[in-house]
């Protein structure tokens, strides 16, 4: 049987704005208060997916959440009408109201772990939508989260989904940009990579003093448990606190693999060496480990550049390339460095850009657009089929954007009324598009 890695990149919601939200994410603080183009970025998202999909890779699309959560802001004690709720929101508590909404399902990497059936006791692939905790403006995303992912993979006999952890900071959980499979065939039994940053139960244990760690071992240990992997199958590995604290909150922002290559900067990981032992030992196939030193690129030129921020994707002609953002072509040392990778005798052989600039200024690159789904045939065709992308859905969902979204939003608009009809009529008519059914709680 046939195998595949599916990408799903998560689709930016129309409320694509920069807010300043994440402490820690160096981009996302450094870009507040910027005007942002909704319409804009969700086309440079759509036109990401289309390449890979005219590639030849199986591409699909998540729904984005409804924004803004009036639901979060009624629980909060903000009352009356829609639009009540929106401007006392608004005059008395911004950051609230910013936090209610912020697009950032589009970075969808975040919103769950997906462990392959390959890997799991049961044969089914499993989903466990990320709690997201460390952040007010993600924590309100899981439970919609796993009502997206239900409705694109419905099917019991393939899917299995799970509750998102119990939300308290000992479980952070920040999905996929903290785990990485590895495996030397996609229908192959592979290696989990979980990567943390911090021991929530053991305070004596090393942790980043001036950001926060968002994803903690217990919950990395917990997913696995609920993934059904067996201990030989899973490594946990922390990533070094130092590199937290120059901006890489998620470990996707400094390494990134793809079946047999573990592509990562040296200052990266804790026991580097041990860990890697580890995995060899584990895989039952040849690991390259393509090291990147800081004399080549510096943390600081890693964090803007975001060149570990990069889908590293098997083509169909089994060479892989890199889908690098349009900001490594732009900083000299990251363009020298990827122009020299490719000759260097990896299966990496080509580097191919795209611009993502709307999301990259909120910290988000190609890597964080995409939630990677392992799959064999049987499983690729048990998927809501009106998900996945094609011409036809290129421009269907093109002349979507173009009807609903704004090409300029700035926060002082996130409390016209008028935006929560834009988004709700967005959104009904995605549902319908892709066949969601009534996944948001103004369709109830
Ligand atoms: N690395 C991965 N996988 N994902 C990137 C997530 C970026 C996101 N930015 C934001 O949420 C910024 C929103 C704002 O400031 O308006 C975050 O920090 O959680």
């Amino acid at each position: 049987m046939k195998h595949f890695e599916a990408n799903f990149d998560g689709l930016v919601g129309s409320t694509h704005n920069y807010a300043g939200l994440s402490f820690g994410n160096v981009a996302s603080l450094n870009n507040a208060a910027l005007t942002s183009n909704p319409k804009a970025a969700a086309k440079q998202g759509l036109q990401k997916a289309k390449s890979l999909a005219d590639l030849g890779m199986v591409q699909g699309v998540l729904a984005p959440q409804e924004r803004p959560d009036l639901y979060t802001l009624r629980r909060i004690g903000f009352s009356g009408s829609d639009t009540e709720v929106l401007q006392k929101a608004a005059q008395q508590a911004p950051a609230l109201l910013n936090a209610c909404c912020s697009a950032s399902s589009m970075w969808i990497a975040n919103a769950a772990t997906v462990s392959p059936s390959a890997d799991t006791r049961d044969g089914k692939v499993h989903f466990t939508p990320a709690n997201l905790v460390d952040k007010l403006h993600r924590s309100i995303e899981p439970v919609t989260t796993g009502k997206i992912l239900q409705a694109t993979f419905n099917n019991d006999r393939h899917f299995r989904h799970h509750q998102h952890l119990p939300e308290h900071t000992s479980f952070g959980d920040e999905g996929a940009a903290n785990h990485t499979r590895l495996c030397s065939e996609y229908g192959h039994a592979g290696v989990e990579l979980f990567v943390y940053g911090q021991q929530a139960t053991n305070p004596s244990a090393v942790k980043p003093t001036k950001y926060p760690a968002r994803q903690t071992l217990e919950a990395s240990q917990a997913v696995a448990r609920l993934h059904q992997l067996d201990d030989e199958s899973c490594v946990f590995m922390q990533q070094n606190p130092g590199v937290i604290d120059q901006g890489v909150f998620h470990n996707d922002v400094i390494s990134v693999g793809n079946q047999n290559v573990l592509f990562y900067h040296e200052q990266a990981f804790l026991n580097t060496d041990a860990k890697f032992d580890e995995i060899r030992r584990k895989m039952s196939s040849d690991m390259h480990f393509v090291k990147v030193s800081t004399d080549q690129v510096s943390i600081d030129d890693a964090v803007r550049s975001y060149l570990f921020n990069t889908q590293i994707i098997t083509l169909p002609s089994g060479e892989m390339a890199i889908i690098a953002p349009t900001n490594c072509q732009e900083n000299p040392a990251v363009f020298a460095y990827l122009n020299e990778l490719v000759t260097l005798g990896t299966p990496i052989k080509q580097v191919r850009y795209y611009d993502v600039k709307q999301s990259m200024q909120n910290g988000g690159g190609p890597a964080c657009l995409r939630l990677r789904v392992a799959m064999n045939e049987q499983e690729v065709e048990a998927v809501n089929q009106n998900t996945l992308m094609n011409n036809a859905l290129f421009t269907r969902l093109n002349t979507w954007v173009d009807k609903h979204y704004r090409d300029q939003l700035t926060v002082n608009d996130l409390a016209d009324p008028q935006l929560i009809i834009e988004s709700r009529t967005a959104l009904d008519e995605l549902t319908q598009i892709l066949k969601l059914g009534s996944v948001y709680q103004f369709q109830k």
